[in-house]
């Protein structure tokens, strides 16, 4: 053990505690931090562990849930209920929030949590993560739906786990991002990544391609400038990297700079994109500008956008700050009539239905 290493517990001493509600908050942020323990000590097992594979069911989206979404969300729900300092929890795996009753008082805060991101991924022994959303409780009465329902700039933290090759816990509190790498056999999440700052500028781009034909012009403009590279507007090269982890994907941003894309598509027109607004894009938004990046629909900032449901779906478009800002001008353009005409290649003057 290296002694003077900046630990979890540590680094919210100097930084939660003092402010209002600021130990309670520490005390829950050590608590979301032992429920990320338990769930990465379970993933890391593999088959070993038995927890592998699907249910027989679906949560209330129509998903067949995996036998470690279950366990992941079991995992968060216990720990809050035993730490006492959550009024009401909400999840993508529960229909419907429901009431904390601590045996003492009623907790101080909501959570609102994804238990498992990128659960496709498990069996492909993939990374996967977890997502998490902190919002005050309101005072001295039992929560109810409204309650959950803030914009995302009324978080006061948020943050994701990733288990990957390392377990890392990456929060914040508004006072900026900090990744924490668990070390393994002593059992602390020690501070490994301060301050973590998006570079502004990226060559690399992360969207589920095979999309493509659902997208609205400016994200087939932006996406067929980046693959035009050198040769295109753009004049350099672009790579491109999809991991359907979105936990996964957001932390090599954070890392390296890139670009997230998950659309707003005409692939299920009742649907407004693919990601969850309460407990994928909020808490990720909030990460992504906390470390100088930018997190928008295309047409406003996620941060903003009043919920009206706690399952509700979203556009994202999130990372490098002027990669984000190029594509949310695209989506002016083509609202004011501006855009660039895109010309799908089936129709150019070489194309196979040319008039
Ligand atoms: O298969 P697709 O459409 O590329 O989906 C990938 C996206 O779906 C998600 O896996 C949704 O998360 P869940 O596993 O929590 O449902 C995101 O992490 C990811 O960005
Ligand atoms: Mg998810
Ligand atoms: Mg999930």
């Amino acid at each position: 053990m290296h002694l003077g290493r900046k630990t979890l517990s540590k680094y919210l001493i100097e930084n939660v505690s003092g402010s209002k509600d600021g130990a309670d908050l520490a005390a829950l942020l050590v608590d979301v931090a032992a429920a990320v323990k338990a769930i990465s000590a379970l993933s890391s097992k593999g088959a070993l562990g038995g927890a592998t594979g699907s249910m027989d069911t679906t949560n209330v989206q129509g998903e067949t849930q995996k036998k470690l979404d279950v366990l992941s969300n079991t995992a968060f729900v216990n720990t809050f209920e035993l730490g006492g300092l959550v009024a009401g929890v909400a999840s993508e795996e529960m229909d419907d929030p429901f009431p904390v009753r601590a045996p003492h008082k009623r907790g101080p805060f909501l959570a609102i949590f994804d238990p498992l991101d990128g659960s496709s991924n498990i069996d492909g022994n993939v990374s996967v993560g977890s997502i998490f959303s902190i919002l005050r409780a309101p005072d001295g009465k039992e929560p109810e739906m409204q309650d959950y329902l803030k914009p995302g700039t009324e978080q006061v933290a948020a943050g994701y786990a990733l288990y990957g090759p390392a377990t890392l816990l990456v929060i914040t509190v508004g006072k900026g991002t900090h990744g924490f790498t668990l070390d393994r056999e002593v059992g602390n999440f020690i501070l490994t990544h301060p301050d973590i700052q998006i570079p502004a500028d990226t060559n690399e781009f992360a969207i589920n391609t095979s999309n493509e034909r659902f997208w609205e012009p400016p994200v087939i403009r932006y996406i067929s400038e980046c693959k035009a590279g050198k040769t295109g507007v753009r004049e350099r090269d672009f790579n491109m990297r999809w991991i359907a982890s979105m936990v996964a994907e957001v932390h090599r941003i954070l890392i390296r700079g890139g670009i997230f894309l998950y659309p707003k598509d005409t692939k299920e027109p009742l649907k407004p994109g693919r990601l969850r607004l309460l407990y994928e894009a909020n808490p990720m938004s909030m990460i992504v500008e906390q470390a100088g990046g930018l997190s928008s629909t295309g047409r406003e900032r996620i941060m903003e956008v009043v919920p009206t449901q706690i399952h509700q779906r979203i556009a994202v478009i999130l990372g490098s700050s002027h990669e984000v800002a190029r594509v949310i001008q695209y989506h002016q353009e083509h609202d004011e009539g501006k855009g660039e005409p895109f010309s799908s290649p089936l129709f150019s003057e070489r194309g196979l239905f040319r008039a």
